[in-house]
């Protein structure tokens, strides 16, 4: 095999929901049925077009430095397709030829009216969220790379030589999920040497394409696993790469490693015989192993040395400093850039100076491109472009409110006061929480009905000043009554206020808080056609207006609602590690410090809402889980600042006021303790997708309220009474009827009306059903 050079610059992915979120609205159109499926094709190649014109202008013009990262949905699902590795339950997405087309991977992201979809949860320690591929004893791989080649031809026709971009075979076995009904000791990585198989039918027929360089992305090797000793996981790699290098008719292998530390597992990889390697130089400290790497014959070092995940702009100088001596590698970004919005230069409207310190996906291509001059010709060659680095980051350290002493003077003295992480016992809490008169398995929802197009138009008229501030007031108010309407019609137990004036459960707090900016196009990919805009958090926090306290901003809709209803509503507000996970937090500072100054923010909201006569306060933590590091050693250290800051935020309220917290989108199973050490006195969690079957870890001293989720509201299927009071009944199994609650599995606000009435009907018809069972026990 003669291997052509690998780029000297290249990133290990690029976004791919399109500069204007194109590729939102064209999967959209086509799942309601209002673009057919050659007008799909023509938009999402328009997508893939459009993105590579742009990257060979920015420079990223040698023949394989762009990866082939388009998805339709996720790359994992992208790779379960590409092997035809269709989990039984969907046999019927399959067509005449037994191969997954282009519908079917969609009804295996989505769900039908029979099956509901794969399970979702979090790309490593990311915001992103892959299917979860289901694989058991008799799953059969076979070769289907339609879309692939698809892809590659789009390039061609472009007149760029894309390198396939795949994810790797461990990582898929390794973040698949056993079958059902497979033995109990099953493991989807025993089913690697068939997969291997289909690797190497690609890898021939790559070369058969004329492909030179295919990129293989293990991130699974970065990260401890729950199920698997890392000692066989790096003989896997040994034995996979092997394997892979040996067979005689295939590409140049690149395999990434990107999210941190490939620690045990790189010497393995390095000496498997692939021709280049990237290391993510950002998440983990590589420092004199790069130089032993970059020496060796053989190997091609690929550094990744341009934060893939977030948008500061890269110190260059300090970069360089860490790069010093090594001969001969490419740089890279640290991840794929799907983490980061495309461009800067779409924000308009953001501040001049804070946009100085920033870089985007593109900003960042060119940085990569900056440092790979710097390494082929010396530091002089780019002394501009790290001249102009050095002081846009000076400029940022003294600029105003990037440290405002009085902020962190309150913040020391409050961390320094004992008590202020704690509260009573929950019994104590119980017995003052009695008043308020719940029934049995209460019914509540997570917070947010449904945003509907109305919404978002008086938004949208709202912020371009087409109506007053009274006039969207007003609406928002209607909006509000006709929730809290709908809500006694249905009979639900503890009500909430539908979350209507907020765009988006962490920007809404960023827009309240001081210390942080909001993007008007800086989209990023979470799930599928799902976009969020992460808030810059680049100063000094506490809540907007007079004083170190700032004034409420969740208290006037909340108490309107409360106002309007006999019935207990839950006041609703996003904690403090979601407001960090989903935010690009500054890098400046250890984060605990920040969560700590967003928890006394919330702390001070928290108050006032009781001040308002609230009894029942929500602190939503979806994001718990998403930041746990994927390194064992590092997660007590972690959990421990982040439960903490959930403490800052909440331990100072009356026993009389009930807290809750609301988890989704992850395993939780291996973080009980912590949510445990949350000290909520009421949990609602996913687990509608994942059938329950996290409540057989709940640990038996769990003596708080739980609501696990039992209806999927990421499925637009309403389910049934019979779905709904077979979970509760599974549920009572597992948790006393005096800790358990009946709510769905996250927020209603990507859901429609008609759907959500209808769920909820069955919701509470269920609940009561099982009520009076357990009643008569
Ligand atoms: C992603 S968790 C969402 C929680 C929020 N309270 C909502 O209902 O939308
Ligand atoms: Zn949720």
């Amino acid at each position: 095999m003669s291997v052509q050079n690998f780029p000297a610059a290249t990133i290990v992915g690029y976004p791919r929901i399109g500069r204007h979120r194109e590729l939102k609205k064209a999967v959209e159109a086509f799942w309601k049925g209002t673009a057919n499926r050659s007008e799909l094709d023509a938009q999402v190649a328009e997508v893939q077009k459009v993105n590579l014109a742009r990257l060979t202008e920015l420079g990223l013009n040698a023949d394989y430095a762009i990866p082939a990262s388009f998805s339709h949905y996720d790359q994992v699902l992208d790779t379960l397709r590409l092997v035809n590795a269709v989990p039984s339950r969907f046999a019927d997405a399959l067509d005449e030829r037994g191969i997954l087309p282009l519908e079917g991977y969609f009804d295996l992201a989505r769900g039908t009216q029979d099956q509901p979809a794969l399970e979702m949860t979090k790309w490593f320690d990311t915001n992103y969220h892959y299917l979860v591929p289901e694989v058991g004893a008799q799953t059969s791989f076979e070769l289907n790379p339609e879309e692939l080649f698809a892809q590659l031809d789009i390039a061609k026709e472009q007149g760029v030589r894309v390198r396939p971009q795949i994810v790797g075979p461990i990582t898929f076995l390794a973040l698949a999920k056993a079958e059902d009904g497979t033995a109990p000791d099953f493991e989807p990585l025993s089913r690697l040497d068939d997969l291997l198989a289909v690797y190497e039918e690609l890898l021939t027929q790559l070369t058969e394409r004329g492909m030179q360089w295919v990129q293989f992305d293990e991130p699974a090797l970065v990260a401890d696993h729950q199920h698997i000793d890392a000692a066989r996981l790096s003989e896997l790699v040994s034995s996979t790469y092997g394997r892979l290098s040996a067979h005689s008719r295939r590409p140049a292998l690149f395999v990434t490693s990107p999210y941190g530390d490939l620690a045990q597992n790189l010497e393995p990889l390095a000496q498997s015989g692939i021709e280049a390697l990237h290391v993510d130089s950002v998440s983990a400290d590589y420092s004199d192993r790069l130089q032993q790497l970059a020496e060796q014959n053989g190997l091609h070092l690929v550094v990744g040395a341009v934060s893939g995940r977030n948008i500061w702009r890269t110190d260059l100088r300090q970069t360089l400093k860490e790069l010093e001596g090594l001969k001969g590698i490419s740089i890279a970004t640290s991840t794929s850039l799907q983490h980061v919005p495309h461009d800067l230069n779409l924000e308009e409207s953001l501040r001049e100076d804070l946009k100085s310190w920033l870089a985007f996906a593109d900003q960042k291509v060119v940085e990569v491109l900056t440092l790979a001059r710097a390494v082929l010709e010396g530091e002089d060659a780019v002394a501009a472009e790290i001249a102009t680095a050095s002081d846009a980051l000076a400029q940022r350290e003294k600029s105003e409110g990037v440290r405002v002493q009085a902020i962190r003077e309150r913040v020391q003295e409050v961390t320094a006061q004992s008590g202020a992480f704690e509260r009573p016992t929950t019994s104590e809490r119980q017995q003052a929480q009695a008043f308020l008169n719940l029934p049995q398995i209460p019914t509540t929802t997570i917070g947010s009905f449904p945003q509907t197009s109305d919404i978002r138009k008086q938004r949208a008229a709202f912020r371009a000043g087409t109506i007053t501030e009274s006039e969207f007031d007003g609406f928002l108010r209607e909006e509000i009554a006709s929730v809290i309407a709908l809500q006694e019609e249905i009979g639900l137990d503890v009500l909430v206020h539908g979350e209507a004036e907020r765009n988006d459960m962490v920007q809404y707090f960023a827009e309240n808080f001081e210390g942080f900016d909001t993007t008007v196009h800086g989209w990023v990919q979470s799930y599928g056609s799902r976009c969020t805009r992460p808030s810059i958090l680049w100063g000094d926090v506490k809540r907007s207006g007079e004083g170190l306290e700032g004034s409420a901003f969740t208290v006037p809709w909340i108490s309107y609602a409360d106002s309007l209803t006999e019935k207990p509503v839950k006041g609703m507000l996003t904690g403090p590690v979601t407001i960090l996970a989903w935010s690009f937090v500054r890098d400046d500072q250890p984060r605990v410090e920040t969560a700590h100054q967003v928890a006394l923010a919330l702390a001070d909201e928290i108050a006032d809402l009781e001040k308002a006569g609230i009894k029942i306060i929500q602190v939503d933590e979806p994001a718990l889980r998403e930041l746990l590091p994927l390194r064992a050693a590092e997660q007590p250290e972690y959990l421990k600042w982040s439960v903490g800051s959930f403490r800052l935020a909440t331990s100072q309220v009356a026993d009389s006021t009930q807290i809750h917290t609301h988890l989704c989108y992850s395993e939780f199973n291996e973080v009980f303790e912590a949510i445990d050490g949350l000290n909520a006195d009421v949990t609602s969690i996913e687990a509608a997708r994942s059938r329950l079957e996290l409540l057989e870890d709940l640990p038996a001293t769990f003596d708080r309220g739980i609501g696990p989720g039992v209806w999927d509201i990421h499925s637009p299927r309403v389910p049934s009474v019979e779905k709904i009071r077979s979970l509760l009944e599974q549920a009572v199994d597992s948790v006393a009827p005096d800790h358990l609650w009946s709510n769905p599995d996250c927020g209603l606000k990507t859901r429609g009306y008609e759907e959500t009435r209808a769920s909820l009907v069955n919701l509470v018809e269920a609940t009561r059903a099982v009520r009076e069972q357990v009643a008569k026990k």
